[in-house]
């Protein structure tokens, strides 16, 4: 089905201050912004096809502006839905589109929404169900799911911190489930160990338990991270596998959030508030919601110069009124991009600045990050690829994933028995060993 093109509507007001934005073409797009996101160093992408295969409008058509959490002055986003292929074939002239579109809308808009099929819906409604009954059980049982070698486990309300602000979400964080056995976890390799699963110990056979739900659920969204970066490579024109090399063996993780309501909260944090601005890490995230409402991201701007694995990009902007919320659809998830997609095409796709606000009334989310190898050194496409042109830096040395991954955890979790330990035995001294470093890391 093709993108309409169609005339914008009018800006609308609603009692709050909130902005009506279509997003439906580029045309119409444009007739908002005035330009489109440019870096002089490289050429312009070709246009958004004014119809592109696999997407529909979204068929709200209203962007839903009355689940906006209460205190927030926003834009609302009417969003595209993409359908993806199930299979992604290079030399496919539609599959080529697509890709093209998918550029494009990431980066007018920052965040794309893809239809969930029948499967993905399913799985969807047993990852809430789990997440739902996870956060119902009694604190004590929830605290004790935490591991001191890795990151996954729960995370209560008001233990994470971004800029310095302690987050209202309530979270249960899956990393790669690794047994005490494994060589890297042996090893003492940063961030490496089990997934502390609630039914571990309760003597049940695990068969519809979190991890079964949780990891079936991880597992079909680490195949939406491959077909949509097969998509990405053909839409930036940088050949087969420029991205995807990466992914091999990827640190793909995942977290299970509940917001609790705005009147419900344990004063550790700030009004309102459930998650601070920030980036995410590494190459994709991709997300459910329910109906509830309380994401907010930035569209990317040439006048927001961020790089978060140098500066933190944590609180940037927090407060201002230039956020778009992003209205729960029913049947989508969305995708914005990471920090690792960000330097790989030299600020061309940047990653998407976001933040969560309270809403009336509790809310659940799972977000599925879609990463490079903790080995990986990630460098910046080559030069001349596709539309991206020169480097704005000459850089060759490359970001390793496991260290900015871990630099990350550290600052969230300065008090996670985690963090404790890894800085008590000088463990972060192990990211730079070779056998860390075996994916795009220069020969020795
Ligand atoms: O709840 C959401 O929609 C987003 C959560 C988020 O930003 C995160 O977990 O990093
Ligand atoms: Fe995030």
């Amino acid at each position: 089905m093709a993108i309409l093109l169609r005339r914008i509507p009018p800006l609308r007001r609603t009692t709050s201050i909130i902005k009506c934005i279509s997003n439906l073409s580029t045309v119409a797009h444009a007739a908002v912004d005035g330009k489109q996101p440019t870096n002089p160093n490289f050429q312009t992408h070709p246009p958004l096809p004014s119809s592109s295969p696999n997407a529909t409008p979204n068929p709200n058509n209203n962007p839903n502006t009355t689940t906006i959490p209460p205190g927030f002055h926003a834009s609302t986003a009417n969003l595209p839905i993409f359908t993806l292929p199930t299979h992604i074939t290079p030399s496919s002239p539609t599959h080529l589109t697509l890709g093209q579109a998918l550029i494009h809308a990431w980066r007018r808009d920052g965040i794309i929404q893809i239809a969930m099929d029948a499967t993905q819906r399913q799985l969807w409604a047993d990852a809430h169900a789990a997440s739902r009954a996870f956060f119902r059980r009694p604190h004590a049982q929830k605290a004790a799911c935490v591991d001191d070698r890795s990151y996954a486990g729960y995370i209560a309300s008001g233990e994470e911190v971004t800029d310095g602000v302690a987050d209202y979400s309530e979270v249960f964080t899956v990393t790669k489930d690794l047994g005490v056995g494994d060589a890297r976890v042996r090893a003492g390799w940063p961030c490496h160990g089990p997934c502390p699963w609630p039914e571990d110990g309760e003597g049940e056979e695990g068969e519809g338990g979190m991890r079964e739900v949780m990891g079936a659920f991880k597992r079909r969204m680490g195949e939406e991270g491959e077909r949509l970066l097969g998509l990405a490579e053909l839409g930036l024109g940088v050949g087969e596998g420029a991205l995807r090399r990466y992914t091999r063996d990827g640190w793909h993780h995942m977290r299970v959030l509940r917001f609790p309501a705005r009147t419900a909260t344990n004063g550790k944090g700030k009004k309102g508030r459930g998650i601070g601005s920030h980036t995410d890490y590494g190459l994709l995230v991709i997300a459910a919601q329910d109906e509830v409402g309380g994401l907010f991201i930035r569209r990317p701007s040439q006048d927001e110069k961020f790089a978060n694995w140098e500066k933190s990009a944590a609180g940037l902007n927090e407060d201002d009124d230039s956020w778009v919320y992003v209205p729960p659809v029913e049947g989508v998830h969305t995708v914005i991009l990471g920090d690792m997609m960000q330097y790989l095409t030299h600020d061309y796709l940047k990653a998407t600045p976001h933040k969560v606000g309270l809403n009336t009334r509790e809310r659940f989310s799972v977000a599925y990050f879609h990463e490079p190898s903790f080995q990986a050194v990630v460098k910046p496409l080559e030069e001349g690829c596709g539309g991206l042109g020169k480097p704005a830096v000459n850089d060759t040395k490359g970001i390793h994933y496991g260290t900015h991954f871990t630099n990350m955890f550290l600052r969230s979790y300065p008090d996670r028995i985690t963090t404790r330990r890894l800085l008590a035995e000088g463990r972060c001294d192990l990211l730079k060993r070779p056998e860390l470093r075996t994916i795009g890391a220069a020969p020795a």
